[in-house]
Formats: C-alpha cells, sequence, structure tokens
C-alpha cells in the first residue's frame, strides 16, 4: 500500500485559502499514484479557536462534498485530517475518512482535548472509537495529542486495528515527545503508525513538521523535514502479521489484571 502525507503549512482562520490549497496538493499527490492519502489536524482553519463559531464547517458538510469529489475523481482513499464541525450544540475536532469510491467510510472526534492549546475552551470532546476499514485493512483514527494516551490506541489495536492515521498540529517545541510516542506507539502495538503533522505557523505555535510512517518493528519508513512537503512511502501490512506472529503480545495481555 502507497501512502502520502500532505504536510500542509494552514492558512489560519482561512478555509476558503485552505480548500484551494489542499486541491492543489491532492492533484500533486495523485501523480505518485497512493493508495491512500492523509491530511493534517484541523486542516480548514488552523487553531483559530475563537472563531470556529462562524468559520467551522456545518456539520463537516463542506469538507466531506469537497473530499468526497477528490477521492472519487483520483481513486485515492481519503483520510481528510480533521475538522472543525459545528451543530448546534457545539464544535468538534472530527476526521472524516472517504474510499476511493468516495463514500464516507468512517468519523472520528478527537476524544482528548489539549488544554495547553485552549481546546478544552472550545471544543467538545468525542465519545467513540476511531475504526475504519479501507481496502480491506482494519485501522484506526487518532487525532493529535491522543497520542499520548496508550490505553486508548490500545482499545484500538485489541479490536484488530494494523494501522493507525493520526493526525496532528504539533509544536516545534515538543517534537522529541513527538517522534518517540509514535515510535513506542508502533512498537508497542505492532503496527504501522501513518502520522501526518502541519508545517509552518500561527500566531501561537511554531509547528513541527517530521510527518513520518513508522513500520510495526519501530523503523522510520519515510520522514519529512519541518517545511510544507507531499511526503509518500510504502507499507507492507504482511509485516504486521509477522510480528504479531513472533512476539505474540496480543494473545499474551493480562487485561483482567490490569484495572
Ligand atoms: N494539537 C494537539 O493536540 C497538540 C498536542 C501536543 O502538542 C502535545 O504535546 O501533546
Amino acid at each position: 500500500m502507497r501512502i502520502s502525507l500532505i504536510q500542509l503549512d494552514i492558512a489560519f482562520g482561512n478555509p476558503a485559502m485552505n480548500y484551494a490549497a489542499v486541491a492543489q496538493k491532492i492533484s500533486e499527490a495523485a501523480s505518485a499514484a497512493p493508495d491512500c492519502l492523509i491530511l493534517p489536524e484541523l486542516w480548514t482553519t488552523g487553531y483559530d479557536l475563537t472563531r470556529l463559531e462562524d468559520i467551522g464547517d456545518p456539520e463537516g458538510e463542506i469538507t466531506k462534498e469537497f473530499i468526497s469529489s477528490l477521492a472519487k475523481q483520483y481513486s485515492i482513499n481519503i483520510i481528510a485530517g480533521s475538522v472543525a464541525s459545528r451543530n448546534d450544540t457545539g464544535v468538534t475536532n472530527r476526521m472524516y475518512v472517504f474510499n476511493r469510491s468516495g463514500e464516507l467510510v468512517g468519523q472520528y472526534s478527537k476524544l482528548h482535548l489539549f488544554q495547553l492549546m485552549d481546546e478544552h475552551l472550545y471544543l467538545q470532546p468525542g465519545e467513540a472509537k476511531g475504526l475504519f476499514t479501507l481496502d480491506e485493512t482494519l485501522c484506526a483514527g487518532l487525532i493529535c495529542y491522543d497520542i499520548r494516551f496508550p490505553e486508548w490506541v490500545r482499545a484500538h489495536t485489541a479490536q484488530g486495528a494494523e494501522i493507525l492515521f493520526v493526525c496532528a498540529e504539533w509544536p516545534l517545541s515538543r517534537v522529541s515527545h513527538w517522534r518517540a510516542l509514535l515510535i513506542s506507539r508502533a512498537i508497542e502495538n505492532q503496527c504501522y503508525v501513518v502520522a501526518c503533522n502541519r508545517a509552518g505557523s500561527d500566531p501561537a505555535n511554531i509547528f513541527a513538521g517530521h510527518s513520518m510512517i513508522i513500520d510495526p518493528w519501530g523503523d522510520i519508513v519515510c520522514e519529512a523535514s519541518e517545511e510544507e512537503q507531499i511526503l509518500t512511502g510504502e507499507i507492507d501490512l504482511h509485516q504486521v502479521r509477522e510480528i504479531r506472529k513472533q512476539i505474540p503480545i496480543f494473545s499474551d495481555r493480562r487485561p483482567e489484571l490490569y484495572n
């Protein structure tokens, strides 16, 4: 499976500019004929949290229509990062997933809100897992701060997820955590981790870039720099099954003693 990660520099609070940039990047990425493509966290608005009631996407409908038609046009599965999806009760930080036919096959709302970036003041947390199937592979979607919660990640891999797709706006000041946490999640869950961060900066943060694909042994398949970039790498799902056979952590678990 070939996967492209769109490490975008997001225009702060400017959905029109970001939709145009993403359409352009997806058309560029399509030339590498990926099976799957992923965008960063909150890519339509960035962290312009105080204006989400205005610039958030009503029920995600604009984004869903936009991504669905690109997925169909290029016949690529698209993990549409996340967007601020608003309704009468508030705004959630929500990932939408489309298959090659342009059908919505999954959605996930960020479960853990990151207080250091004021998410708890403007966003509502999700309540459900982010499992979905792409090309017959069970996958999980996670959003940024979620990677600090190994028990949440395990809840997905214990159900059989073989690829973790992570979208993020992770600042440069904690890039060492970003890399270490992603590698750890890959090793301890014996799965691929595909993590797409943003590049550039906003009024509050400089972001880390360093999007990456990590294999189930914890080795890095490919890694971006700090700059805006389309990163493409290949994964081999046989490796997940081989490593899970060699070191059978899922059947060796003792969950009855963990609480
Ligand atoms: N957007 C986020 O969730 C950022 C999380 C983060 O920076 C962290 O250190 O955790």
